[in-house]
C-alpha cells in the first residue's frame, strides 16, 4: 500500500507541470528514485541533413540536484547521432520497451511518439537488472507523460497547420530569448550553454490572400496555408520557432549572427514561397517584416516593430522583405494602418 501511495504521489507531481520543460524535468526526477537508477535521460530525435541527432530534453544522474538539458540553440553537429546506438534505433522502430545488459550496467529504453510525431526516448541506466514490475512502472509513467505532452501540444498548436499558435508566443518568446541552460562537461564541471546569438522576429503575411479565397474558395485557401507551413518548416532550422497567428499571418523567431544573416534567412523564405508551384493557385508571394529582438524586449513590442516593417513591404508593392531597424536608420516615414485597413505612410 505504501508503495502504491508513493507512486500515486509521483504521478500527481508529473501531471502538475504546465509547460514542457518542467514536465520533462519532473519525469526524470520521478523515474530516478522509482527505479533506483544511476541516470535517467529523456531524449528527442531531431532531423538533420545526414540522419538524426539526439537532443537531451532532460537528464538526471544520481547526486545531481537539478536535471540538465541541451541548450535551446545547440548546434546539431555537437549532438550524438541516433544511428550510433542500434539499441535506441531498435526501440523506436519496434515501438517497444527494450531492456539490455551493457557491461556491468542495465539499460531500460522506452520509446514515445507524440501526436505531432516527435520521437522521444526514456533511457534509464541501472546497476541491477530491473524486475518485471519496475519495467511496467516505467512504461506506465511513460504513457501518462505521453498523454500529458499530447494535451499540452494540442493546446499550444494551431489546428490547421500544426505550427505553434499565438497563445504560446509569449511563453516561448521569453524562454528562447532569455534562457541559457547549462550542460555538464566531460569532467563533471558545467559549461555555459552555447552563447545565444542575436534573435530576430519576423512577421510573414501572404499577399492578396483574400483574392485566393474569393477566386478558389476557402478549402483551397486552407491548402495554401498548409503548404505555407510546410515551406516555413523546410526553410528554417529545427530550433527556430514557427507560429501561425491566425488568418494568413505567420511569425518566426529565429537566431542569426547579424543583420545580414537575418536578411539572408528571410529572403530565402520569400524566394522559396515565390518559387513554389501551389496546386491550382499557381504563384503566391509573401511580404516579410523583421526586427532585432532587444534586451528586455517584450513579445508585443517586438511583434509591433516587425508588423510595421510588413506594412512597409506591402506599401512597396509586396513580395519583399523589410527590416524595421534599417527603415528607422534611414529615417523613412513610419507606416500605419489607415482606418480602412490600408497602409498609409506618415
Ligand atoms: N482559407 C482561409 N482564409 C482565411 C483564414 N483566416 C483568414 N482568412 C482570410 O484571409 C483573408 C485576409 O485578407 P486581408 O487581410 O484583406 O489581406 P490580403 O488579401 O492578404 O491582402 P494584403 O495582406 O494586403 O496583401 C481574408 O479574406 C480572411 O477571410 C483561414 O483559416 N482559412
Amino acid at each position: 500500500m505504501g508503495q502504491v501511495l508513493e507512486h500515486l504521489e509521483q504521478l500527481a507531481r508529473l501531471t502538475r507541470g504546465r509547460d514542457r520543460d518542467s514536465m520533462d524535468a519532473t519525469l526524470v526526477e520521478v523515474l530516478l528514485p522509482l527505479l533506483d537508477a544511476r541516470c535517467v535521460v529523456l531524449w528527442e530525435a531531431v532531423p538533420e541533413d545526414a540522419g538524426e541527432r539526439l537532443l537531451t530534453r532532460a537528464r538526471l544522474e544520481r547526486g545531481m540536484t537539478v536535471p540538465q538539458s541541451s541548450p535551446p540553440w545547440v548546434s546539431l553537429s555537437d549532438l550524438p547521432r541516433v544511428d550510433d546506438d542500434p539499441v535506441r534505433v531498435q526501440a523506436w522502430l519496434a515501438r517497444q520497451t527494450r531492456v539490455v545488459a551493457d557491461g556491468a550496467m542495465h539499460r531500460v529504453l522506452v520509446p514515445l511518439i507524440t501526436e505531432s510525431d516527435r520521437r522521444l526516448l526514456i533511457e534509464a541506466v541501472l546497476e541491477r537488472a530491473p524486475d518485471v514490475h519496475a519495467v511496467r512502472v516505467v512504461e506506465g509513467v511513460a504513457r501518462i507523460f505521453e498523454n500529458f505532452i499530447n494535451l499540452l501540444e494540442s493546446s499550444e498548436r494551431d489546428t490547421l497547420t500544426g505550427l505553434l499558435n499565438r497563445k504560446s508566443f509569449d511563453d516561448t518568446f521569453y524562454k528562447i530569448t532569455r534562457r541559457t541552460p547549462v550542460l555538464p562537461d566531460a569532467d563533471g564541471g558545467q559549461r555555459q550553454g552555447q552563447e545565444a546569438a542575436q534573435h530576430w522576429l519576423g512577421v510573414v503575411d501572404v499577399d492578396h490572400f483574400k483574392s485566393v479565397n474569393d477566386r478558389f474558395g476557402h478549402l483551397i485557401g486552407d491548402e495554401v496555408l498548409l503548404l505555407m507551413a510546410r515551406i516555413l518548416r523546410s526553410t528554417f532550422r529545427h530550433d527556430d520557432r514557427l507560429y501561425r497567428f491566425g488568418g494568413e499571418e505567420f511569425v518566426v523567431l529565429v537566431r542569426a549572427a547579424d543583420s545580414a544573416a537575418a536578411a539572408g534567412v528571410f529572403e530565402r523564405l520569400r524566394r522559396n514561397v515565390e518559387q513554389y508551384p501551389f496546386p491550382q493557385v499557381g504563384r503566391i508571394t509573401v511580404s516579410v517584416g523583421y526586427t532585432a529582438v532587444r534586451e528586455h524586449d517584450t513579445p508585443s513590442d517586438a511583434f509591433e516593430r516587425a508588423d510595421r516593417a510588413v506594412y512597409l513591404a506591402k506599401a512597396e508593392g509586396r513580395n519583399t522583405v523589410r527590416c524595421y531597424e534599417t527603415h528607422v536608420q534611414l529615417g523613412e516615414p513610419t507606416p500605419q494602418r489607415g482606418s480602412d485597413g490600408d497602409i498609409e505612410l506618415f
